[in-house]
């Protein structure tokens, strides 16, 4: 037995892939389930098809072949709470995207909490995360607080949600990457934060207990006989890790859904003074290595928009064909804050726009202004990393994620923030990530060096834009953010 299986629960669809003894991906399956927007700003996920999609595609990937460990990656913050004794759920998973705790996050800033989560989380207050969805539910649901005050609920990220159905109730736990974006946990002594939790009125017996990202999370029997879990991490993170940064100062941004950049800080936390997060990258034999993060909700899902919304593409491969024939002459901008802006903005508040249109402007167009708009925001993570770090964080850029097969839009990204964008053979470097933690805590694939040496380059994408023109766009950009936040 010398197969991994990667579980990949993204925010769109469930993804298994699986890794043979060299690490390569021979078999994956993929199923896409519903986002449910109950109400503006609200994003919610039905766990029973989280679950079903995650069963039903590992089984698919698995086939016949019999896996020695599976490694878990996931989509960060979204919040699950279910009963200890059936298993089920209270109510949908309340999605990282979901902003309905933007007022209990405004009141606890008013109130003069923000520098004690900051402090302790490394994290702002911000619906973001999974600490006020909890309390949220906590509070609305019927008879909700009672029960978990009784002992009867759990908390969890999906990650210990999944190992919980997988392990059939035998294992409550999480790894420290996805405990370190609840908002509730302290990232410098590793241990969940009693203040906080008090401050949002969070029983801690609802808490998971929070493993190192190589570690024994219990055994499933999904696959028939009995498989063991050996690797979790946040899915940002297990790109970190899939990308091999493992040196401070390697940076990589993985491009699905949002965008997520993320700069190895080695061993300990640097606070920003620029509005980006403190994180932990990956946690190893009981040690931390931390991260600063830049976290933009929405790339890939511009795409979705140019398909979904407007109907002005089939396809999101055709976006960069249509945007590279758009009119030089027009400098369409859109300001893709269709749930708010996150870093460096931090705006819940404010909404998408669109600026510099004219009779001329059509689907070409608004095809760049999408693509463009992933480059722009990226170019703002990586200035206030730039701000916070020095010269360090400018190196060269490791990209991954969906998005990432656009040329056009990787070039305009090396074009608009003047660093070089190298991308992996490997796009999948999520699971790549989850399976590596899982293959070498069970022995089979080589150590943290022998993984780094194994990256290898598809393609790199040198700066081609002057910069002046570089300068101009960019301060387009700027203003066209400025006059779209909710607080100029
Ligand atoms: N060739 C492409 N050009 C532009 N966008 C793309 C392309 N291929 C995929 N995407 C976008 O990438 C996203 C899918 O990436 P993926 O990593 O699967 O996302 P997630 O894990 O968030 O579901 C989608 O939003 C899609 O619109
Ligand atoms: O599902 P993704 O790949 O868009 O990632 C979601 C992030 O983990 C949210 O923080």
């Amino acid at each position: 037995m010398t197969h991994i299986l990667a579980i990949d629960q993204g925010t769109t669809s469930s993804r298994a892939i699986l890794f043979d003894r060299d690490m390569q991906p021979v078999r994956s399956a993929q199923q896409e389930f519903r986002q449910h927007y109950p109400a503006s700003g609200w994003v919610e996920h039905d766990p029973e098809e989280i679950w079903q999609t995650v069963r039903d595609t590992c089984r698919d990937a698995a086939g016949e072949i019999r896996v020695a460990a599976i490694g878990i990656t996931n989509q960060r913050e979204t919040t699950l709470v279910w009963d200890r004794a059936t298993g089920k759920p209270v109510c949908n998973a309340i999605v990282w995207q979901d902003r309905r705790t933007a007022e209990i996050c405004a009141r606890l800033k008013a109130d003069g909490h923000e520098a004690l989560v900051t402090e302790r989380t490394g994290l702002l207050l911000d619906p973001y995360f999974s600490a006020t969805k909890l309390a949220w539910i906590l509070d609305k649901m019927d008879g909700a607080r009672a029960r978990a005050e009784a002992g009867e609920l759990a908390f969890g990220t999906v990650d210990t949600f999944l190992i919980w159905r997988l392990t059939g109730g035998a294992r409550h736990v999480t790894d420290a990457t996805n405990a370190a974006r609840t908002m509730l946990y302290d990232i410098k002594s590793g241990a969940w934060d009693e203040d906080i939790c008090d401050l949002l009125n969070i029983p801690m017996s609802l808490l998971p207990e929070v493993l190192d990202c190589a570690a024994d999370y219990g055994t499933t029997d999904l696959l028939g006989g009995q498989v063991p879990i050996m690797g979790v991490a946040g899915d940002q993170q297990a790109a970190t890790i899939g990308q091999a940064c493992f040196t401070p100062g390697m940076m990589k941004s993985t491009y699905g859904t949002g965008c997520f950049a993320l700069l190895n800080t080695g061993d300990e936390p640097v606070a920003s003074s620029n509005r980006l997060l403190t994180t932990i990258a990956y946690q190893f034999g009981g040690k931390t290595t931390y991260a600063l993060e830049g976290s933009i909700f929405i790339a890939g899902a511009a795409v979705q928009w140019l398909r979904d919304g407007l109907g002005i593409i089939n396809d999101a491969a055709q976006t960069g064909e249509l945007a590279a024939s758009a009119d030089p002459e027009q400098e369409v901008i859109l300001v893709p804050a269709f749930t708010g802006l996150g870093a460096p903005y931090w705006d819940a508040d404010c909404r998408g726009a669109v600026f510099g249109l004219t009779r001329g402007s059509g689907p070409k167009e608004f095809a760049r202004a999408a693509l463009e708009s992933v480059g722009f925001q990226t170019r703002d993570l990586l200035d206030a990393m730039q701000a916070d770090m020095g010269v360090q964080a400018k190196t060269v850029l490791r990209v991954d994620g969906g998005m990432a097969a656009s040329d056009w839009t990787m070039q305009f990204l090396a074009d608009i923030t003047g660093a070089p964008v190298d991308r992996p053979t490997v796009l999948e470097t999520t699971a790549l990530g989850a399976a590596w933690l899982a293959g070498m805590q069970a022995g089979i694939y080589p150590d943290q060096n022998g993984f780094a040496q194994r990256w290898a380059l598809d393609k790199r994408f040198e700066v081609g834009m002057n910069a002046a023109t570089r300068d101009r766009r960019y301060a387009a950009w700027q203003d066209a953010v400025g006059r779209t936040l909710s607080r100029p």
